[in-house]
């Protein structure tokens, strides 16, 4: 289940206290953007800590790049603590997801127009689990401007939904960096929910209710699941191929999306 995942920068140690207790399905502990230039030695210290103290939960960290000062550094602390994932930033050279795949599963940043461009190249790389629009930094490379309805990005993440898809990855949309606005919040969860993302990164712990709201299953969702398998089912044991269910057609892949809620629900209730 993806359907939140928290940025923790690693350098502030009461983010990270109170991640302790947050309900995020995944953390991303963050030595990148998050943390300042002066900061990266500490944090990378807080990792050790903090991946001790977050035992059994999902938690994924994301690295400096590998043409930064810091990022070999990184990726030999994460080699050795194994986080769940590690998480390249501004992902755009296959030859750094090859120098990371090897036995930890890797999530890719796409975040740069080039990044975008070879998002597919990318994603068929062995060890890649999952794409992560980063949106704040696309807009600025497009030199286009941050808007509500999210127009000057809605080619690069349907184009990422896409590869994800074809490839079988995750795929988590970008941050709303307005904390406050909780009615715009929810409404660019609908929108990333309708592009087809599995879920959705966050900066605060007040997102975590409302977007896990919106990626579901809810209650309803699940209702709804059963009630169209039920008619399926009758549909199909009397030897029709289709059934209509409120006026509407119910097909064999309403079925399999019925299915897919049900499990979801399923792997909520486990967790
Ligand atoms: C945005 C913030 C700077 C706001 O912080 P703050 O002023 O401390 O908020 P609050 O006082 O409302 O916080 C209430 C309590 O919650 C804790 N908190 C806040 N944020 C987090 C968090 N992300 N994880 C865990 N805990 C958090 C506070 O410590 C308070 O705790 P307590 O006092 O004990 O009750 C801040 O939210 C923040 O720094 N957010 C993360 C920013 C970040 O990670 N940015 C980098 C990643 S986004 C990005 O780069 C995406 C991509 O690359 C792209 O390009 O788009
Ligand atoms: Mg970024």
């Amino acid at each position: 289940m993806h359907r939140s995942a928290l940025y923790v920068p690693a350098d502030n140690t009461r983010a990270l206290e109170k991640a302790r207790i947050l309900t995020p399905d995944v953390l991303i502990l963050d030595l990148e953007d998050g943390v300042a230039p002066e900061h990266k030695t500490r944090a990378r210290e807080n990792v050790r800590e903090a991946l001790a103290s977050l035992h059994g939960r999902r938690v994924v960290v994301r690295m400096n790049g590998l043409d930064t000062p810091w990022g070999d550094d990184d990726l030999q602390l994460l080699l050795e603590l194994g986080p769940h994932a590690i998480m390249l930033p501004k992902a755009e050279k296959v030859e750094d997801v090859r120098s990371l795949s090897v036995s930890v599963p890797v999530w890719l940043t796409i975040e740069t127009p080039l990044g975008v461009l070879r998002a597919e190249e990318l994603a068929r790389e062995r060890g890649v689990a999952c794409l992560v629009m980063g949106t704040s930094d696309l807009v600025t490379d497009l030199r286009a401007k941050a808007a509500p309805n999210r127009e000057a990005l809605l080619y690069a993440l349907s184009h990422v939904v896409l590869v994800a898809r074809a490839y079988g990855r995750v795929v988590l949309d970008g941050v709303s960096l307005d904390v406050q606005d909780m009615q715009g919040f929810e409404a660019q969860c609908q929108q990333g929910r309708a592009l087809g993302f599995d879920g959705k990164t966050l900066i605060h712990p007040s997102q975590i209710e409302p977007c896990h709201r919106v990626f579901g299953p809810t209650e309803d969702d699940v209702g709804r699941a059963h009630e169209l398998l039920a008619v399926w089912k009758e549909a199909r044991a009397g030897g029709k191929s289709v059934a209509v269910l409120h006026g509407r057609l119910v097909e064999n892949l309403h079925a399999a999306e019925a299915r897919e809620v049900l499990r979801l629900a399923e792997e909520l209730e486990r967790n």
